[in-house]
């Protein structure tokens, strides 16, 4: 059973539709997380959950039963929410976080000591007597936190915490979060845009894209096959190719791209079977780290690598020609015109070892494609 579940919610704002999702829920102990794009709804989602919004059609239910209107502010006790913006009293940090136990019912002496160690354990107990509102925003956000888990919630809801943070302090307050959720095994709803943030603290995830739901599963999955081309796109995947599929072939599918051909394993543990019937037009993915290269026309493009003794082909190959280069960070995004653009990552140290114009042989698994629902 889920501690809190929504069915059949939907949020309007005139005729046009914020949100549409037919099920939700949460398992307890476990950290759930929302993804999507801005404007996706997904905080909008968190606010019906944390029982913050009404929504226009369905309903909430936590532990089993519908939550009415009169019980709203009893259960929302037994939440907490933290938002992107450190929502802080104008009062001193102790008091921000005494204050809210004070108002649940807490004693003077519990509700402090219960401030001290929650501002401890998320290293900002020297901040106690400064005032909340003149803290950095690192240090607002922890406090933030510190409250939340000081509530001892049932429920702790999460919209972007880290969005407005550095990129060191993100790192380091999710290293603490994720550490603290670990240790106090509250269930958690997290709403965030950064896929990074989700991959590293979610059991599970689901991706909304213009209020609807398009994928629900544990994050390396929707990392590794994305269910649509949007969320393809969304969770960075640098090429996506219209494809036709010729021909099935021993476990592969044989697809034409622009009068390249491309092998795609065809079994495994992902959807795209419904898109494997000859003839079908596809949309077919590939990441740009998992094409590797070679500097010289090692092969042509009739696939020769790879080849194995049965007939089944293990690799695809295409030759091509280093038609732009560019550093961005630590990797060097090159594409290679193949007849069709391929981009692709590149570590940092091989920027030299290639320029504008050269031949270049590209070679990748034929586990690598992704065939996309359309
Ligand atoms: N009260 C409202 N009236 C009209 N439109 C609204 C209202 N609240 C939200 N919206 C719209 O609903 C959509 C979803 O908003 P929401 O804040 O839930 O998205 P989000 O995915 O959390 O976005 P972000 O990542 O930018 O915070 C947006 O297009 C927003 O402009």
């Amino acid at each position: 059973m889920y501690i809190i579940e929504g069915q059949d919610i939907s949020v309007r704002a005139g005729k046009s539709r914020i949100l549409e999702v037919k099920r939700v829920g949460l398992e307890e102990g476990k950290v759930f997380s929302v993804i999507g794009p801005n404007g996706s709804g997904k905080s909008t989602l968190l606010r019906v959950m944390a029982l913050l919004q009404n929504p226009d059609d369905g309903c909430v239910y936590f532990r089993g039963e519908r939550v009415l209107p009169r019980d709203r502010i009893r259960i929302r006790r037994r939440m907490a929410v933290v938002f992107q913006e450190p929502l802080l009293l104008d009062a001193t940090v102790e008091e921000n976080i005494v204050t809210g136990l004070r108002i649940r019912g807490v004693d003077a002496a519990s509700a402090r000591r219960r401030a001290g160690f929650w501002l401890e354990r998320f290293k900002v107990a020297h901040l106690s007597d400064r005032w909340a509102r003149a803290l950095s925003g690192g240090e607002a956000q922890r406090v933030s936190l510190a409250r939340a888990f000081a509530l001892e919630p049932e429920v702790l809801f999460l919209d972007e915490p880290f969005a407005n943070l550095d990129a060191p302090t993100r790192e380091a307050l999710l290293l603490e979060l994720s550490d603290v959720l670990h240790s106090t095994g509250v269930t958690t709803f997290f709403v965030s845009h950064d896929f990074k943030e989700v991959a590293f603290l979610a059991d599970r995830t689901m991706a909304l894209m213009e209020g609807l739901p398009v994928q629900e599963a544990p994050p390396q999955r929707i990392l590794d096959y994305p269910a649509c081309e949007k969320l393809a796109r969304f969770v960075g995947i640098e090429n996506i190719w219209p494809a036709k599929i010729l021909e099935e072939r021993l476990e592969t599918l044989i697809a034409d791209i622009k009068g390249l051909t491309m092998v795609v394993k065809k079994a495994g543990d992902y959807e795209y079977e419904r898109c494997s019937s000859v003839g079908d037009e596809v949309k077919i993915a590939l990441r740009g780290d998992k094409i590797n290269f070679i500097p010289l026309d090692a092969c042509s493009n009739n696939l020769e690598i790879g080849c194995c003794q049965d007939g089944s082909i293990k690799q695809n190959c295409w030759n091509g020609r280093v038609k732009s280069l560019f550093a961005f960070g630590n990797v060097i995004r090159m594409t290679v015109d193949c007849g069709i653009d391929v981009n692709i990552s590149v570590p940092a140290q091989f920027m030299n070892a290639f320029k504008i114009g050269d031949n270049i042989s590209l070679y990748f698994s034929i586990d690598s494609p992704i065939i996309l629902k359309k």
